[in-house]
């Protein structure tokens, strides 16, 4: 699909507003997240996470960033717990990333902003579709993970290693074909060609899982007992609040739950981000960098922490 929309002079946040005046609605997202001005929340249940990886359906450069989708037909990758009700299904994931490393993320800490925010993207269940669930106020939840410079993260560097298959914009979800067949990319702008990529991609998909046991090991110190380590096995969040999605249509229909524990991202990695065009085939090449909308008011809404 292409949309008006984009991060660029022309088309950015500032605009959005003209063709989506919910833009200036009273729970737009992302916010800055102040956590001495966030409510400790002693009634906010532990997060329950669960991913499987095999059900990752195919990655997507859709013109602003770039995805990994889901199948989302069954409750096999969900999550449950903190501030929500019910079980929300995985759909997709995607990033949000700056031209340098001062910028990038869409949340922000005491106005301190991170390179790369990763958003894992989730609908209600009690709701028949992601697209019926993206228009009720309870529909979606969204959690939010930081990226911070570090050491190379190698379970994120199977989710890099497919970007060469979807360096430009492509209209469609690249099909998964079972494990033993190639991947296909449909090509961009040129009608349905179908070239072969390696299979790597594949592989890289399905290794996305233990990106996830990272967000849980950044918060640990060396040499804890089993006791203590599983103690920060739980993923801590930094402020829940009641949102939007940070691009159009933003509807405000997003439960907001942002992590505190960053995982690590290199910059050789950030690196491989900024390679990524937000120009399709035979486009003038345009870096898919500053994906990212600035922080909106907070219009009275209260953040809640899962910790003191
Ligand atoms: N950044 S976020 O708040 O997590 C977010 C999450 C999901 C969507 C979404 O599903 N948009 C549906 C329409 C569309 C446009 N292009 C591709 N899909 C947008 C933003
Ligand atoms: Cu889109
Ligand atoms: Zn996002």
């Amino acid at each position: 699909m292409s949309h008006g929309w984009g991060y660029g002079p022309g088309n950015g946040p500032d605009t959005w507003g003209e063709d989506f005046p919910i833009a200036n609605g009273p729970r737009q997202s992302p916010i800055n997240i102040v956590p001495k001005d966030a409510k400790y929340d002693s009634t906010l249940k532990p997060l329950k996470i669960k991913y499987d990886p095999s059900n990752a359906k195919g990655i997507l450069n859709n013109g602003h960033s770039f995805q990994v989708d889901y199948v989302d037909d069954s409750d096999s990758s969900t999550l449950t717990g903190g501030p929500i009700s019910g079980t929300y299904r995985l759909k997709q994931f995607h990033f949000h990333w700056g031209a340098s490393d001062d910028r990038g993320s869409e949340h922000t800490i005491n106005g301190i902003k991170f390179p790369c925010e990763l958003h894992l993207v989730h609908w209600n269940t009690k709701y028949p579709s992601f697209g019926d669930a993206a228009s009720q106020p309870d529909g979606l939840a969204v959690l939010g993970v930081f990226l911070k410079i570090g050491a190379a993260n190698p379970r994120l560097q199977k989710v890099l290693d497919a970007l060469d298959a979807i360096n430009t914009k492509v209209r469609t979800n690249l099909p998964l074909r079972s494990m033993q067949s190639n991947l296909y990319i449909l090509e961009t702008n040129k009608g349905s060609g179908l070239t072969r990529s390696n299979n790597g991609l594949l592989l890289s998909l399905l290794l996305f899982y233990p990106l996830l046991l990272d967000i849980c090991r950044e918060s640990r110190p060396p040499f804890l007992t089993l006791t203590q380590r599983l103690f920060f096995l739980v993923l801590w969040i930094i402020g829940t609040y009641d949102g939007s999605l940070t691009t159009p249509p933003l509807l405000e229909s997003v439960t907001w739950i942002v992590l505190r524990e960053p995982i690590s991202v290199s910059p050789a990695q950030m690196a491989k981000f900024r390679s990524l065009l937000f120009s399709g085939d035979g486009d003038a090449p345009r870096c898919m960098v500053d994906n990212y909308r600035p922080c909106q008011a907070l219009k009275g809404r209260q953040v809640r922490a899962s910790f003191k």
